[in-house]
């Protein structure tokens, strides 16, 4: 078995910095290289300060040097970490390298790729023998010292016999899963499982901070009063857990100055911006958005949520429409007064089957195209690594999935294309659906901002329905376009375009 002594990571920023300490701390040596050279150095910095890290991290200035600092014993594999930008980076540091390769060594790109750029790459790198990996790293920089959940995706023997044992080592590790790693699959499946992974988080994300707001504006809470919600949800039934509304309750309650309390809270100072999709330093939302159309996947909640954030990084605009248009703002629901308890217990309720939402949309989304480029995907494994180190953890949705998951795959049935049509999944919904609705109805009453809740209670309502408007829409497609429609005399049960045709038009 490989066993690896020396690492090399390119890209020494809060990901691959964090990674570096963490491999060091495991007994390799980290050969370490940044274009930005401070960055280097901070780690190196931070390294000196722990006796199981001292030493163990070099930084270098140029690729030749650094290439060359691993033993150049060509029997032995030598392992880079890319953790970098994605996009032409990769392939600028690939140029850069190439060079310096040896046929066998292995190249484990942890940035977030678009799964495309990757399954090229890894086609340039098998002409020179290189093993190309895609994998996902989750977490954040957090995980990423610690332990972070990985989703490693190409050559299945280089997976499974020289990367896994040292990943299992590294990763993050849950108590009812396990060490969060597995082989996800050939080519780019690795970072498209991440892609996704990425897109329930970014429903998640909206799903929470529209809880915040409606504790804020429509309950008129307190941070720290919205803080020991969020913990008290975190600690028990469906959103057992759960880490972002775990990470919400710290976020409400940290002051600037420990527990003093007159020293302000933080998250008070924030402006309402997020533009990591408007500067493209961030690809995954946008991409599992693509995607989803793309493999005819409905996934109101991931859509509704990136739209929200891309309007919240254009504050210009919104300042200057608000001075045009006097809509409402979100504002106290007096009615609330009498029946707090059960509004937060509807909000609850609202919260967890939302996040549902998006994870069936996520889920439902990576079996279609694990179906489709025949990845053979097990999705009992996607959940398991996504049981700690990552954001989207969630005990709950966690332990109603994988054992179903599993089921299924043991059996060597059918895979499950869309979980909502699990029995479990369906009586969660069934059973809290009427919450989100009396969430969504007072909130819009009240002006609170809610499209990923929104969405995702039309989502529910659309997906379990057999009586759409969109009978009309098919008739004014047929009007215009000669579209042709089904007859519902016939009962279609295919999904394709109806054979039938009406001249609507009058002569
Ligand atoms: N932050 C997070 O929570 C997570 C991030 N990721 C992914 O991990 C990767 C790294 O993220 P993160 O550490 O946050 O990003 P950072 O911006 O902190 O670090 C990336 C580093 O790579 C450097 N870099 C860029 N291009 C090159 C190049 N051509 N050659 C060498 N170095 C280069 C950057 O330098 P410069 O700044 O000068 O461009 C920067 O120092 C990204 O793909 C990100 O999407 C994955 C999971 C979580
Ligand atoms: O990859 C991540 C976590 O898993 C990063 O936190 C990422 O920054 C979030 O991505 P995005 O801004 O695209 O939502």
């Amino acid at each position: 078995m490989t066993k690896f002594s020396r690492i090399g990571i390119i890209g020494a920023g809060s990901m691959g910095g964090n990674m570096s300490l963490l491999f060091a701390e495991h007994g390799l040596q980290v050969s370490l290289y940044d274009v930005k050279q401070e960055s280097v150095q901070a780690v190196i910095d931070m390294a000196k300060e722990q006796d199981n890290t001292r030493d163990k991290v070099t930084g270098y200035k140029d690729y030749e040097t650094f290439m060359k600092s691993f033993n150049n014993d060509k029997q032995q594999p030598r392992l880079l970490v890319f953790s970098i930008t994605h996009g032409h980076p990769a392939d600028d540091v690939l140029a850069s390298i190439r060079q310096y390769l040896n046929k066998g060594d292995i190249i484990l790109d942890g940035g977030n790729e678009w799964y495309l750029d990757t399954e090229r790459r890894q086609k340039e790198m098998d002409k020179l023998g290189v093993y190309f990996i895609g994998m996902g790293v989750s977490g954040g920089y957090q995980s990423a010292r610690r332990g972070a959940s990985l989703s490693p995706g190409g050559n299945k023997d280089i997976l499974d016999n020289v990367l896994l044992p040292f990943l299992r080592t590294v990763c993050a590790k849950s108590e009812k899963g396990g060490e969060c790693v597995t082989n996800i699959g050939p080519a780019g499946s690795g970072h498209y499982v991440k892609m996704v992974h990425n897109g329930i988080e970014q429903g998640m994300l909206s799903i929470v901070c529209e809880a915040w707001g409606i504790f804020h504006a429509l309950l008129g809470f307190s941070e720290d009063d919205i803080g020991q919600i969020f913990t008290d949800w975190s600690t028990k039934s469906e959103l057992n857990n759960n880490f972002l509304i775990k990470i919400g309750g710290d976020i409400c309650t940290r002051h600037y100055k420990g527990d003093d309390p007159s020293s302000g809270h933080v998250l008070d100072d924030i402006e309402d911006k997020v533009v990591q999709d408007a500067d493209n330093t961030e690809g995954t939302g946008v991409w599992s958005l693509q995607e989803a159309a793309q493999v005819h996947i409905s996934a109101p909640t991931i859509a509704a949520a990136h739209l929200l954030r891309i309007a919240s990084a254009n504050r210009p605009d919104r300042i200057e429409f608000e001075k045009l248009v006097k809509l409402e703002k979100p504002r106290l629901a007096d009615v609330l007064k009498e029946k707090t308890e059960e509004f937060i217990e509807d909000l609850r309720g609202a919260v967890y089957i939302s996040i549902m939402a998006s994870f069936a949309q996520g889920c439902n989304l990576i079996s279609a195209t694990s179906h489709a480029k025949k990845w053979k995907i097990k999705m009992s494994e996607v959940i398991r690594i996504w049981r700690a180190g990552c954001i989207v953890q969630s005990d709950y949705i966690a332990d109603l999935l994988q054992p179903l998951y599993l089921e299924n795959e043991k059996a060597n049935d059918e895979p499950i294309t869309n979980i909502l049509l699990l029995k479990p999944v369906a009586a969660d919904i069934e059973k809290y659906y009427p919450a989100l609705k009396r969430v969504v109805l007072l909130a819009i009453e009240y002006g609170a901002h809610v499209p990923a809740l929104t969405a995702s209670l039309e989502y529910f309502k659309y997906v379990s329905s057999t009586e759409l408007p969109t009978q009309f829409m098919e008739a004014e497609l047929d009007y215009f376009g000669a579209h042709s429609y089904d007859l519902k005399s016939e009962h279609a049960m295919n999904i394709k375009k109806g054979p039938h045709h009406y001249e609507w038009k009058k002569p």
